[in-house]
């Protein structure tokens, strides 16, 4: 699905890359302003890589990719003044305190706002004078946030930011990240694998699986249009010769099925039945989980 014609923060075309074992294959995402999206997949489906290839730092065989209009990489140097990147291994020198590591990476950016740091180390109770190799894992991509905001970005792009974190930390890093996108010229881009995060603060929701896009929508249209259709008793084998359902089979108590166009489902449906709302992650195992990971 594409967007109006609101402001893209980010604009991926076509996205190609081949290694040996794997593909990414014409990977399309667009990220309008004051969006969350949740970028979801399995291990391997090829999140990572789409993310490396948007910061250049992996050459994709095809593709052009614009952040907030800018092509990439003609642009890197303005477009990285306007994007904050954590990556999959958060780059923090073990042997340094908060202190020097935020010294270094001031250095770099002109916008940097030292309030906000410091609110941030606050609210995190980091201490500056602690050891990066003293920090939990949860203190750690704390970390790893504050820098990568420090400089305001436009932009975030997190690479499975919550992913070994207990549910106390994971709900802190979430709510920065809802705090983050309060300004709406700001978005956020976060993978992940855990459904029920990009549950509770996407606005949009991206699925790669296998290297394709399976599907990138608004979350609520997308929760809306999918139900699970329960048809009780053994006469009702009929009703799932529909062409709206998908999936079929047959249960204890009689069949159920899947829709994702309910809508039309509800208009022409005969019959005893009733419809159940999928979450997240029941959607997520229905349309990647055919195979073993
Ligand atoms: N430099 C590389 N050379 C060869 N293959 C690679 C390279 N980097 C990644 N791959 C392969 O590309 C595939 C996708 O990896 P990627 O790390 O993008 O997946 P992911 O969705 O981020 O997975 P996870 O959730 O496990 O982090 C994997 O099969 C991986 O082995």
């Amino acid at each position: 699905m594409t967007h109006n014609n609101e402001q893209l923060l980010l604009d991926v075309r076509h996205l190609t890359k081949t290694y040996p074992d794997f593909q990414l294959k014409d990977v399309n995402v667009s990220l309008p302003a004051g969006t969350i999206m949740g970028f979801l997949g399995r291990n391997g489906a090829g999140k990572s890589t789409t993310m490396k290839a948007i910061m250049d730092l992996i050459k994709p065989d095809e593709g052009a990719i614009h952040i907030l209009g800018m092509p990439m990489p003609e642009e890197e140097v303005a477009v990285k003044e306007q994007v904050g990147y954590v990556g999959d291994t958060p780059l923090l020198n073990n042997a340094w305190t908060m202190e020097q590591t935020l010294r270094f990476a001031r250095q770099f950016y002109p916008n940097w706002n030292e309030e906000a740091v410091e609110q941030n180390l606050e609210r995190f109770a980091i201490a500056k004078d602690k050891k990066i190799s003293a920090l939990s894992k949860g203190m750690k991509v704390k970390a790893s946030l504050i820098l990568a905001t420090a400089h305001e970005p436009k932009l975030l792009l997190l690479d499975e930011p919550t992913s070994g974190l207990d549910p106390v930390v994971r709900t802190e890093v979430l709510e920065m990240l809802l705090d983050f996108v309060q300004d709406e010229n700001r978005s956020v881009l976060f993978s992940s694998h855990i459904t029920s995060d990009v549950e509770k603060i996407a606005d949009w929701v991206t699925v790669l699986d296998d290297g394709h896009i399976v599907f990138s929508e608004d979350k609520e249209s997308l929760l809306d249009r999918y139900r699970r259709i329960v048809i009780p008793g053994k006469s009702g084998q009929q009703a799932t010769d529909s062409p709206l359902l998908f999936h079929c089979q047959a249960t204890a108590g009689g069949y159920i099925g899947y829709t994702d166009r309910f809508q039309q489902f509800r208009k022409f449906a005969t019959g005893n039945w009733h419809a159940e709302r999928l979450t997240l992650e029941e959607l997520f195992v229905l349309l990647t989980g055919r195979k073993e990971a």
